[in-house]
């Protein structure tokens, strides 16, 4: 299967565009309001709707009320709702049955430990997104976790990598972890929260290399 691409934080129609036009398979608009990247929904839905149908939009929350996500899936509609906070499996599971959208969990990988925990979101999640474990913020902080542990490593569910990721690692990580899917934030930005058309390119291009 051909390698996913996620660019994620995006905030801006150039952005998105530049993401598009260099091969994108998926895109991020973050919705938590601590982010660089936050943005509110109606410009996450302005932006989902600029995407179309050319790339697959993930909406990011962390820890929202089951009154915010409701209102988020309803202004965005977007194709996927990547969860990045410690919602519970049984959450993910209520979201999943009434949402018609994809369910990504994202997980902060610390030990060997974190991929039996994760067993838990079978059937709860659609993907499995393994990040560093959360810091002063749950994601989006440029921090890699120990891809070895990842080798060799016998997936039950589909995933993918996230945390750290630049133009410069983006294929290592891929050749280390033999991953389906990598997502980028912060490895493609100027400044936090403002993201750079070049870098974009460049981790594109290198992921696919
Ligand atoms: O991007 C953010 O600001 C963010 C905030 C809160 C939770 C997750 C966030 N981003 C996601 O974190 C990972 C890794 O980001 P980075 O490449 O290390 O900057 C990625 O999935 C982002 O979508």
């Amino acid at each position: 299967m051909s390698l996913l691409v996620k660019i994620c934080g995006l905030s801006t129609p150039e952005t998105i565009d530049a993401a598009i036009e260099h091969g994108a398979t998926h895109i991020g608009l973050v919705h938590y309001e601590p982010s660089p990247r936050h943005i509110d929904l109606k410009t996450a839905a302005e932006l989902r709707r600029r995407a179309g149908r050319h790339v697959q939009v993930a909406l990011l929350l962390v820890n929202a009320s089951q009154q915010l996500t409701g209102e988020a899936l309803a202004a965005v509609r977007p194709d996927i709702i990547q969860f990045h906070g410690n919602e519970s499996p049984e959450w993910l599971a209520v979201v999943k049955r009434i949402a018609p959208a994809q369910v990504w969990k994202a997980v902060g990988l610390k030990d060997a430990g974190t991929l039996e925990r994760i067993q838990k979101y079978q059937g709860a999640a659609d993907r499995i997104l393994f990040d560093a474990p959360a810091a002063a913020l749950p994601g989006g902080t440029g921090t890699r976790f120990d891809w070895s542990l990842l080798k060799n490593h016998r997936h039950t569910m589909d995933w993918g990598v996230a945390g750290g990721l630049t133009p410069a690692n983006v294929a290592e990580a891929i050749a280390a972890t033999g991953a389906p899917l990598v997502d980028v934030s912060s490895g493609v930005e100027s400044a936090p929260g403002v993201k750079d058309v070049d870098k974009i390119a460049a981790f594109l291009k290198a992921a696919r290399s």
